[in-house]
């Protein structure tokens, strides 16, 4: 018996073959899209810290991966037997697969979506929180639309998954391509020729959909964008800023600061701070006045980091309290439950700008985005008026002209000058650098110093963690010496510099070039 090669060919212009592709197209996407979206919310619910959520989920997880999706088509057709007021729906062979495939598929798309949401770092929530932005503003703008991005290949592998999976629904009758080729071959006996066309079907989907999804992932992929858009935006930014009145590029708008010791912006008092029942923190007090530098240097793993990161809510204290501006913002004494006090508030966070060792800058959105995310955020001004005032801030630290590039494309210094000018776009009232240039290459690290040095001219108040001694020499009102998560000594840098005979801090400063 010879392949009937005219009958094969034939195939390509039976209707029913074509209807059946469409169940296919429709079925496919409509299990894909719902199974995605839900599968999200599993694996944020997975992600939580509630075991409510947690456990059910996982328990929903669990079941229907173990599950063959031949057994649960068959189950779920068949349920009107027992339940009769699902017949209804499920009488009909489309959506008795349709809920089929959403309930197995939702279990592996929550799988996915827990890859791409626990693949963005946490630095990137950490800098959205030092921004003031809720929990649900960090997810919808800073968390989600990177986890997407991770997860999408992924999601795409899924649904041509789908799309081959959508011929086990022909064993509940559904018109699908196996069903219409079966249906055929056991009237012709052509088994092969049929199968051949049925196969080309379902390759001709699975390529047609192959490359739109790529096309969209080239379309998401960050990497691949340049960002050379707004030219004109930043010319008409120069011009503004041409005009007699307007500061110049780069020039400061108060020569010299002013430390004004009745003004106290941050007071930390008996700040207290344990990890794993290690006390990283020991009744740590630290008082910085307006227009106030004050470093503080000492060994690693003194708890610097941990000491600033208390005082924007990043670390919560076992104890102590703060107050920011003369208003309480933490509180908790010795003696209260872990769950007790009182914890910084957003308005009162968003009035601290951070600036991390690793940058953190967002790197799905482009410099100015980064820029005007806070402000627009809490509704500081109209997109156009916070876009002006971006790049004014972006043009004191000397990047207004990347404005509209990505941070990929940009070096370590350059990110960290941004990192700045997100902090500041803030308007804070004090800022806080964590190691501000140690993830820099050291031929970078001049950029970004000069760029904190500019702000300590100009009367900004800061706390900055530092291994930079010259640096702190130069730019510090007080210098404050931490070791083993206490407060060892503190004085001007003439002090703590040339005249310290604490041994401690002689000790670590030997092996340090300070001129
Ligand atoms: N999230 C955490 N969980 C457990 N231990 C932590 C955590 N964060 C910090 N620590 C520990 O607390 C101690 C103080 O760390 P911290 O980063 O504050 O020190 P540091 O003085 O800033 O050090 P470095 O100069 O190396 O950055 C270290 O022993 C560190 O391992």
């Amino acid at each position: 018996m010879s392949f009937d090669w005219e009958y094969a060919l034939s195939l390509f212009g039976y209707a029913p073959l074509w209807r059946a592709t469409l169940v296919v197209i429709v079925l496919s996407l409509l299990s894909w899209t719902i199974a995605a979206s839900l599968g999200f919310l599993l694996a944020l619910a997975k992600l939580s810290s509630y075991p409510i959520l947690k456990l059910p989920v996982a328990a929903y997880i669990w079941f229907f991966r173990s599950l063959p999706l031949l057994v649960l088509l068959i189950f779920v057709y068949n349920l009107p037997q027992v339940l009769p007021w699902t017949s209804p729906y499920l009488s009909s062979p489309f959506f008795a697969g349709l809920l089929g495939l959403v309930l197995s598929e939702t279990a592996y798309m929550a799988e996915i979506h827990r890859g791409g949401l626990l693949a963005v770092p946490n630095g990137q929530r950490e800098a959205g929180k030092a921004l003031g932005i809720s929990y649900s503003g960090i997810q919808q703008l800073i968390v989600i639309p990177q986890a997407i991005r991770v997860a999408l290949p992924t999601l795409s592998n899924q649904f041509i998954t789908i799309v081959k999976l959508t011929s086990l629904v022909s064993v509940i009758s559904l018109a699908e391509i196996l069903l219409v080729g079966q249906r055929l071959y056991t009237q012709n006996f052509k088994v092969l020729e049929t199968m051949l066309m049925v196969a080309l079907f379902y390759v001709l989907i699975v390529t047609v959909f192959d490359n739109l999804l790529k096309l969209g992932e080239r379309k998401m992929d960050v990497t691949r964008r340049k960002g050379s858009a707004g030219q004109a935006e930043l010319r008409a930014f120069r011009e503004s800023r041409s005009t007699p009145d307007a500061p110049k590029p780069g020039q400061l708008s108060e020569p010299r600061r002013t430390i004004d010791e009745n003004a106290v912006v941050v007071a930390a008092s008996d700040i207290n701070k344990s990890f794993d029942e290690v006390q990283v923190l020991k009744n740590v007090s630290l008082t910085v006045s307006r227009g106030e530098t004050v470093s503080i240097i000492g060994p690693s793993g003194s708890g610097k980091t941990t000491f600033i990161r208390t005082l924007n809510g990043l670390e919560i204290p076992d104890s102590g309290h703060i107050t920011l501006n003369g208003e309480v913002s933490f509180h908790r004494s010795p003696n209260q439950q872990s769950d007790k006090g009182q914890l910084p508030r957003a308005d009162q966070i968003k009035n601290i700008g951070m600036v991390f060792q690793q940058f953190n800058l967002f790197p799905h959105k482009t410099v100015l985005q980064n820029v005007t995310l806070g402000p627009q955020y809490h509704g500081f001004g109209s997109a156009k008026q916070l876009e002006l005032e971006a790049l004014a801030v972006l043009d004191k630290v000397g990047m207004a002209d990347h404005a509209y590039k990505y941070p990929h494309q940009l070096s370590g210094g350059q990110q960290q000058r941004v990192a700045i000018a997100r902090a500041l776009a803030m308007k804070p009232s004090i800022m806080l650098f964590d190691e501000p240039t140690s993830a820099l290459d050291p031929e970078l690290v001049g950029e970004v110093l000069r760029n904190i040095e500019d702000l300590a001219r100009e009367g900004m108040t800061m706390i900055i963690v530092t291994h930079e001694m010259a640096f702190s020499r130069r730019i510090s009102d007080r210098v404050v010496f931490m070791e083993e998560g206490a407060i060892v000594h503190s004085g001007s840098p003439v002090e703590i510099f040339e005249h310290c005979d604490e041994p401690r801090v002689t000790r670590f400063l030997k092996d340090f070039k300070i001129n």
